[in-house]
């Protein structure tokens, strides 16, 4: 079973409240998102290998750690995963950046996929997949299976996420039991699809579409 890991610093929870707030406005929403996008990065990089290197100090000789240079890739589920992109960038700048796009019916809340574009050697890569809602899990599932069938190694996957639903959790650890999920809050329930109390629909409050 994949782990859960529920940010509850002070820090995520401040902002996390700066964006449930209905009245918070499209530029805001959207800096706030990326700035707690940011602080999950730190927490998803934190697994990543590190090796020995001997360096000089103005005090002498020591060894010291370095990355030991694992290749990264940050794959957003379109639309509202770019909207952590940026955040997660700023902290490892040097990954690269897969798209996987899709959308649920607004009646079934089933996921299609439309899109998938991601980076060649993508079986070498540590997977951070990016997408701020996890409501009935369907879309995550769905983007996890597409990065698999293309050769990402399963254990090579997180799911990183902002709100999550205690519904979404339970299908994506029994779809994919390999893939450890970051969210920055767990929320109570799922209302019609929506996540309660959660944010509303995260990709019409970051690209203003409503
Ligand atoms: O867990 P699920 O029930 O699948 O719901 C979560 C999905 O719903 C939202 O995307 P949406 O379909 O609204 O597309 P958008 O990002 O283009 O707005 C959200 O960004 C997730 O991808
Ligand atoms: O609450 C939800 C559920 C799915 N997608 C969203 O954007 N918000
Ligand atoms: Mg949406």
């Amino acid at each position: 079973m994949g782990k859960l890991e529920v940010m509850n610093h002070p820090l995520i929870q401040h902002k996390l409240t700066i964006i449930r707030n209905k009245d918070c406005g499209t530029r805001e929403f959207r800096e706030v998102v990326n700035e707690i996008a940011r602080l999950l990065a730190f927490e998803a990089a934190r697994e990543l290998p590190v090796e020995d290197v001997t360096i000089e100090t103005p005090m002498g000789k020591t060894t010291s750690k370095q990355l030991a240079g694992k290749k990264l890739a940050v794959v957003p589920i379109l639309r509202a995963g770019l909207g952590m992109v940026d955040g997660m960038l700023d902290l490892i700048p040097a990954a690269k950046v897969g798209h996987i796009g899709m959308f649920r019916d607004e009646e079934t809340f089933e996921p299609h996929e439309y899109f998938v574009k991601l980076p060649s050697d993508i079986d070498q890569r540590q997977i951070f997949m990016v997408d701020p809602m996890l409501a009935t899990g369907g879309s995550a599932i769905m983007a996890i299976d597409a990065i698999k069938k293309r050769g990402a190694n399963p254990k090579n996957i997180k799911f990183i996420c902002l709100v999550a639903a205690p519904e979404g959790v339970k299908a994506l650890q029994a779809a994919h039991p390999d893939v450890d999920i970051i969210a920055a809050a767990l929320d109570d329930h799922l209302e019609d699809g929506y996540i309660f109390p959660g944010l509303g629909d995260a990709g019409d409050r970051l690209f203003g579409t409503k």
